[in-house]
């Protein structure tokens, strides 16, 4: 018996107006290799389906415009909209847009991904299931120095006799797996015996993000600042999601991820030649390096002016 009533509700279910096709051209997957064992794999998209001569950017203009006429409008009319939205920050519309991940990556990846607290997420579990004899094992050129003006950062690669230490200690913690795998069967709980592998292990999760906080996502991670080992990932989901939204690909390269943002004092200092009105080196140096971008000349140097012989009297 149906005391709610919801089997009399009526559903209208209209026929689409217009021919849509799959805009993943009806794949299971679109998976990309990253790094040794890792992968991401596009494993679904919304919308899914998009009118036949548009991407699935149209979802953006649909719920910008809140109308059903959304369609008729002209391709070209549409960019100039997502590309205003996007370059006004009116986020909402890119919302409506969302991708479901499969990513596999080592677990000090991981960290800094989940970090990103605007996904849903969908982590292995290593008390449920045993993790996998997969680490993340860098060659030999990835193996970096300890950055001096960033103290997060690496960037060249150390010389070749560290790096092969670095590479022999990593085969060292890589082979406590045996040890993981020995004591299991003696009847360790797989939540603790995981405890002692390293962080260079590989997980895996689900990730179903929308387009404003993937955005969001990619110019941080995207970014040269960004861990390399991450980068890596980031670059791997944008290059899978431009061919399913390429203008806003487009508006968020344009807008965000190549731009430039300038603060009141630099603008202060396009507008008079004059240096940086600050005393702080680290803003200082950022804004030499946005100067340079920009081919500005540079600042005129302030002359201090020498005291004359009377005011010395
Ligand atoms: O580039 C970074 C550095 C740190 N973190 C976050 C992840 C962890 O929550 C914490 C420490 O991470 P590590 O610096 O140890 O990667 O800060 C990032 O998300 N990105």
């Amino acid at each position: 018996m149906d005391s709610l009533g919801i089997d009399q509700i009526q559903i209208n279910k209209v026929p689409a107006d217009t021919e849509y096709y799959d805009v993943m051209n009806g794949s299971h997957r679109w998976e990309v290799k990253v790094h040794d064992h890792g992968k991401v794999a596009l494993v679904d998209s919304m919308p899914r389906l998009a009118p036949v001569g548009q991407t699935a950017d149209f979802a953006i203009v649909q719920a910008a415009r809140v109308s059903y006429g959304a369609g008729t409008k002209k391709v070209t009319e549409d960019k100039g909209l997502i590309r205003y939205l996007y370059r006004h920050q009116h986020t909402s519309p890119f919302e409506m847009i969302e991708f479901k991940f499969h990513c596999v990556m080592p677990v000090f990846i991981a960290r800094q991904w989940i970090r990103h607290r605007t996904a849903n997420v969908n982590e292995y579990s290593a008390r449920y299931s045993v993790m996998p004899d997969k680490f993340y094992h860098p060659s030999a050129e990835d193996v970096r120095k300890q950055s001096t003006s960033n103290r997060q950062g690496g960037e060249d690669a150390t010389d070749t006799k560290t790096a092969q230490e670095f590479l022999d200690y990593l085969d060292q913690v890589e082979a406590n797996y045996k040890t993981y795998s020995e004591l299991l069967d003696k009847g360790v709980s797989r939540e603790l015996a995981r405890i002692g592998l390293p962080v260079s292990v590989y997980t895996e999760w689900y990730w179903k993000i929308d387009l404003h906080n993937l955005f969001h996502f990619l110019r941080l991670r995207m970014d040269s600042h960004s861990q390399k080992e991450i980068r890596d990932y980031a670059n791997t989901i944008f290059a899978l999601i431009r061919p399913i939204v390429p203008v806003a690909c487009e508006a968020f390269i344009d807008y965000a991820f190549e731009s430039i943002k300038l603060t009141r004092l630099e603008i202060e200092a396009i507008r008079s030649g004059k240096p940086l009105n600050t005393a702080n080196k680290r803003e200082t140096e950022e804004w030499e390096a946005k100067r340079k971008q920009l081919g500005l000349p540079e600042p005129v140097k302030v002359e201090q002016t020498q005291p004359s012989s009377t005011e010395q009297a």
